[in-house]
């Protein structure tokens, strides 16, 4: 009886920590994908203060936010959750802009 609970305990441990490895292989793959999405942005930017551009596009905004909504359903996660997201990087976005322009 113990033996077999030690089992079910060693093989819950097991599981644990094969999902925490792709949790930290996954957590690794947004940070650099933050990273790369970054740079495209200070080069957008660094052309808008260049070019005058105001540091938001609100009409762009909509569009990335109804894409984000389609692929999250797409994806089975959570669209609020996704504007969310976006939302709360894009105004690090134009935090950025603001930045390039004064
Ligand atoms: C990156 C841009 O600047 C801002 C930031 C955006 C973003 O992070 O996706 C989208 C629109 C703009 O408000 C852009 O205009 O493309």
């Amino acid at each position: 009886m113990t033996d077999m609970t030690d089992d079910v305990v060693a093989r819950a441990a097991e599981l644990l920590k094969d999902h925490r490895a792709s949790i930290d292989r996954l957590d690794a793959i947004l940070i650099y994908t933050l990273g790369e999405r970054f740079k495209h942005t200070q080069a957008v930017g660094k052309l808008k203060a260049e070019h005058d551009l105001p540091p938001s596009d609100p009409t762009r905004e909509s569009a990335q936010i109804a894409r984000l909504e389609e692929l999250a359903i797409q994806a089975d996660l959570d669209p609020d959750f996704a504007k969310k997201f976006l939302n709360f990087i894009i105004q690090e976005v134009i935090r950025h802009h603001r930045q390039h322009q004064s």
